[in-house]
């Protein structure tokens, strides 16, 4: 066969898929007019004007418009499979499925059990498939198809083979700012942990680049299609490391048609709440440690600084007191009782009854305890005394005193250094990453901020004055995060689960506790500096839910080139790496320039430019964060001049990512910076797909590995 006539013959194949390809898009046009009609329907019933027609109108419009969005997002390349079959039959997969006019199934779904053969059929076991075909599209129009020919023996003579493989294709493609969907080159033992049943707990492991993220991903919408009334219904969260992270992943589930997943980065768990700043890594520590959990709960239990510490009153020939020591004591009592804001309501009958017990004069005691209590909650001094002693807490105030208590409070738990490093992090005013599971450890704690816009009846009568003055008071003061009882998923997907802190933990399995999970990690990637500790946290956070392992052995992401290199820091870091076989080989060899320090910021000009100059997609400038700000200005004209193309990163925001071409500025100073650095660098190393380049005025991490 010539060339021209293979061409030729590739041509002829792509043109017969556009016919059918342009025939399911007539249909899908079709399909999505009769949803725009649905909605508009939707509306004009509304008007009718009964209840009945309201509601009817909302589901209507709200099914209606979930089915546009899914079109809308599973649009390009929507069909990108197509198995010939031993009995003859030529079946389609698609990111959705599409009917035609008869009902009839013309686009398979990918996660539906007729799609499954088109992963796991191979040449060894092609399970009834003959020939397995990938389109490459651009939106409507077929650009290419690879096919692979599963079953020689069984294929007509005139069945036409073209390409090379569809994977190799796909994996040399350049980088841009957000990850793709793989639902057409999904590899046999990625497709396994994508349908894996959803009981329990299901881990997902293998080292850089093997797929973790994207199966996981997969796995979600697999999940969804499969029972979609439980994990609809109950929500499915998504968590990954960084807002970064997020808005590289956050195409990839609408391209599969779901548009239905919670996507929060470890910064924005909380509702209400969004960090997007790490602490330095001794502080990062301490917040992480779950030594934190007892500290919390004493915070949580002391009095609020500021709030009064004696409180006197004057009732017939008395003088009732209650001095610290009693106050202390209805403190520990009404905590005893479960949450802070929970006793709420009990305060100020608590403080009453104290004061009552006081009373010893004759014409008190013959007014009785009725009176007392009508008398001393109607008084202005006692209610702003109870409105002082014990508000209702918001977690972020009680988080906001943590610098003041830790010295007292946190006294013995931690060391002189993580004293100082936790209250200068804590000088910054707003939370970062690390202080969003305090904050919500601090919600469960303290319980929710009493709703008093609730009928007041059902309180104790003779606390009604209080109530009223308090709630408008409270009503400004105060903003509840949203309520815990809310906070549940009916799964919950976390990536990049070996950076997760004992704190981290223990905040996910709050939203877990009647989930299923998806767990998804590479201990040899880690940033947390004590595995053990989170290893402990993890387990109690799944509460003894089975676990099914799942482990990915392909790196599809680096070349062989630049993974070799990798994998040598990656044996410093951890004892016994999960590494993984670089498939690809490029033929380029990561770079190293070592310099003086007056020559540093023209040398990573020069391989920055070369890079950007060489590959088509990203390019990432990787630095430590102590460089990064000085950097920043360096670098701010190149970066601009880029936009879109350049980015400057720290080693941890770089996780999950990856880029064409990457710089590394000063690898001594990434391992240098913490107890995890060594890791950290493997993972800054493993993010390119074609070039790398190192510059350093040092170079020990090398004369280290060699
Ligand atoms: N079956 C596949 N077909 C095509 N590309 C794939 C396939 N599997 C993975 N890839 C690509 O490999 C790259 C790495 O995937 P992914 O980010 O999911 O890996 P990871 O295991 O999560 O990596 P890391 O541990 O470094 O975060 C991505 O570009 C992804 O699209």
């Amino acid at each position: 066969m010539t060339t021209h006539s293979a061409e030729h013959i590739a041509q002829q194949e792509v043109a017969a898929e556009q016919a059918y390809v342009d025939n399911v898009y007539e249909r899908l046009e079709a399909s999505g007019q009769m949803a725009q009609a649905l909605v508009a329907e939707g509306y004009a019933r509304g008007h009718i004007g009964h209840e009945g027609g309201l509601v009817e109108r909302d589901a209507m419009v709200f099914q209606a418009s979930k089915r546009i969005a899914a079109l809308n997002a599973a649009h390009d390349g929507l069909v990108f499979g197509r198995l010939n079959l031993l009995d003859g039959e030529s079946r389609y997969i698609g990111r959705i499925g599409v009917r035609d006019e008869n009902r009839d199934v013309i686009v398979v779904d990918w996660r539906a059990p007729a799609a499954a053969v088109f992963y796991q059929a191979t040449a060894q076991d092609p399970a009834g498939v003959i020939r397995r075909r990938v389109l490459r599209c651009s939106g409507e129009k077929v650009i290419g198809v690879e096919d692979d020919l599963l079953d020689a023996e069984n294929a007509a003579d005139d069945l036409v083979i073209v390409g090379e493989g569809a994977l190799l294709a796909s994996l040399s493609r350049a980088r841009d700012s957000s990850m793709h969907s793989v639902v057409a080159t999904i590899q046999k033992e990625q497709d396994e942990a994508i349908r894996a049943p959803s009981r329990g707990a299901t881990t997902i492991g293998g080292g850089p680049g093997t797929g973790k993220t994207v199966v996981a991903l997969h796995r979600a919408a697999y999940l969804l299609y499969t029972d979609r009334r439980r994990f609809e219904s109950g929500g499915v969260l998504v968590v990954g490391p960084s807002s970064v992270f997020m808005n590289y992943i956050e195409r990839v589930l609408p391209s599969l048609g779901e548009t239905s997943v919670t996507l929060r980065s470890l910064g924005e768990v909380v509702d209400g709440l969004r960090a997007d700043r790490h602490d330095e890594p001794v502080a990062a520590a301490a917040k992480g440690s779950s030594r934190m959990t007892a500290f919390i709960g004493r915070a949580a239990a002391a009095p609020l600084p500021g709030a009064p510490t004696e409180f006197r009153f004057f009732y017939k020939d008395d003088v009732l007191r209650l001095e610290a020591s009693d106050l202390d004591r209805i403190r520990r009592h009404l905590l005893s009782g479960g949450k802070r804001n929970r006793a709420y309501d009990k305060a100020p009958a608590a403080l009453v009854d104290a004061l009552w017990r006081q009373v010893a004069g004759e014409r008190a005691l013959e007014k009785g305890e009725a009176e007392f209590v009508e008398i001393v909650t109607t008084d202005d001094r006692f209610v702003s005394f109870v409105e002082d002693w014990w508000p209702p807490v918001d977690p972020i105030e009680v988080w906001r005193t943590l610098p003041d208590v830790i010295d007292s409070l946190g006294r013995g738990a931690f060391s002189a250094e993580e004293l100082k490093a936790l209250k200068a992090s804590w000088a910054i005013g707003e939370p970062s990453i690390e202080d969003i599971p305090l904050i919500d450890e601090l919600r469960y704690v303290i319980g929710e901020i009493p709703d008093t816009n609730d009928n007041d009846d059902d309180g104790p009568k003779q606390l009604m004055s209080f109530e009223r003055q308090e709630r408008e008071a409270r009503d400004d003061r105060y903003r509840a995060t949203r309520s815990i009882e809310d906070d549940g998923f009916a799964h919950v997907l976390v990536d990049e689960a070996q950076d997760l802190s004992p704190m981290q933990w223990r905040m996910l399995g709050r939203r877990g506790r009647h989930a299923s999970w998806t767990i998804v990690g590479d201990q040899a990637q880690s940033s947390w500096p004590h595995p053990r500790e989170s290893e402990a946290a993890r387990k109690a956070a799944l509460e003894g839910k089975p676990e099914h392992a799942f482990r990915l052995s392909t790196n599809y992401r680096n070349s062989a080139e630049i993974y070799d290199l990798a994998a040598k820091v990656a044996v410093i870091g951890v004892k016994d790496p999960d590494l993984a076989d670089a498939v690809r080989r490029t033929g380029d060899l990561p770079q190293h320039h070592v310099v003086s320090a007056s020559e540093l910021t023209a040398q990573l000009r020069t391989s920055i430019g070369d890079i950007l100059e060489r590959v088509e997609g990203t390019v990432a400038v990787v630095a430590s964060r102590a460089d990064l700000e000085r950097l920043e200005g360096e670098l701010a004209d190149l970066i601009e001049e880029n936009s879109g193309r350049l980015r400057l990163l720290d080693g941890l925001d770089t996780k999950g990512l990856e880029f064409d071409g990457v710089v590394v500025a000063e690898p001594d100073a990434i391992t240098d910076e913490s107890t995890a650095g060594w890791r950290t660098l493997y993972v800054v190393l493993t993010r390119a797909t074609q070039l790398l380049t190192t510059v350093g005025t040092t170079d020990r991490w090398r004369e280290r590995i060699v």
